[in-house]
């Protein structure tokens, strides 16, 4: 069953040169992407491609100055401010790019136990704080006592126990150590297998060829190609699009094999 679907999305910025002359910057242009139930897709792309901004716009956080074209349609029905209102936080659930988006008045704790829709708060809180080796005392603590690792583990535990249908997750993956990375990735997985579907913007494109099934390359604001996450194998042979095979081959573990085929021709 399709759970997002986006259709066409265009977005611009109001902007003023040098003159004061208003001029519109385009950062997304004709979108059209679309993720069924229980599918990971990994949105991949330079910095200031336009990943956030999709993010935003399929949760309708957009700033004021954003002019919207297209539609996103959520089970079926388009995604207006209204159906938001209803389904941020129960059946869609961000994790933000930022550890700033902690409630800085409230123990992170509190925080997880209150994104639990269903089940028993408390008992989910504690498991998944377990997962990802959260000391139980971490509970207690306001976010600003937090390191910026452990902040973003938070964050990733406050939708993994939502229940979402739709996780729509912010490079939730920087300043984490392997180990962590790997759990945040394998608990990506249970969610996906419980039949979530997970949108997973990083700049990791290993992460994204490990869990994803599908990876997505933005190029300042387009999709410029979507292919099965089973064509990142060796040096990218099976990747049609010659951008996302040159992200594939820049990654250092293939610049070290490219290196040492070019001693070994020297
Ligand atoms: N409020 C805004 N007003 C004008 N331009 C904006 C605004 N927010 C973002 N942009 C521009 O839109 C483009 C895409 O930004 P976005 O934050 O989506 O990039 P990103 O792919 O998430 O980058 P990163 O990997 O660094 O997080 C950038 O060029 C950015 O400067
Ligand atoms: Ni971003």
């Amino acid at each position: 069953m399709t759970l997002l679907d986006i259709r066409d999305l265009s977005i611009s910025f109001a902007m003023y040169d040098r003159w004061l002359r208003q001029t519109t910057q385009p950062v997304i242009q004709s979108l059209s992407l679309s993720l069924e139930a229980g599918e990971i897709v990994a949105v991949v792309g330079a910095s200031g491609s336009g990943k956030s901004l999709l993010a935003h716009a399929i949760l309708g956080l957009l700033p004021q100055n954003a002019s919207v074209a297209g539609e996103i349609m959520f089970e079926g029905k388009p995604l207006t401010a209204a159906a938001l209102s209803k389904l941020r936080g129960s059946k869609i659930a961000l994790i933000p790019q930022s550890v700033q988006y902690l409630d800085p008045l409230m123990t992170v704790g509190k925080q997880v136990e209150q994104a639990a829709r269903i089940g028993q708060p408390k008992a989910l809180r504690q498991s998944i704080f377990r997962s990802f080796r959260l000391p139980e005392g971490a509970a207690k603590l306001y976010p600003f006592q937090l390191s910026g690792g452990m902040a973003r583990r938070v964050l990733v535990s406050t939708a993994a126990v939502s229940g979402a249908r739709l996780i729509i997750a912010d490079e939730p993956t920087p300043g984490l150590d392997e180990a962590v990375i790997q759990e945040t990735l394998r608990i990506f997985q249970d969610l996906s297998a419980s039949g979530a579907a997970i949108l997973f913007i990083t700049h990791d494109l290993a992460a994204a060829a490990q869990i994803a099934d599908r990876v997505a390359v933005l190029r300042e604001g387009r999709l410029v190609d979507i292919s099965p996450a089973s064509s990142f194998a060796g040096m990218g042979e099976a990747l049609s699009h010659p951008y996302t095979r040159a992200l594939w081959q820049a990654l250092p573990q293939h610049q070290f094999i490219e290196a040492v085929g070019w001693n070994d021709e020297a």
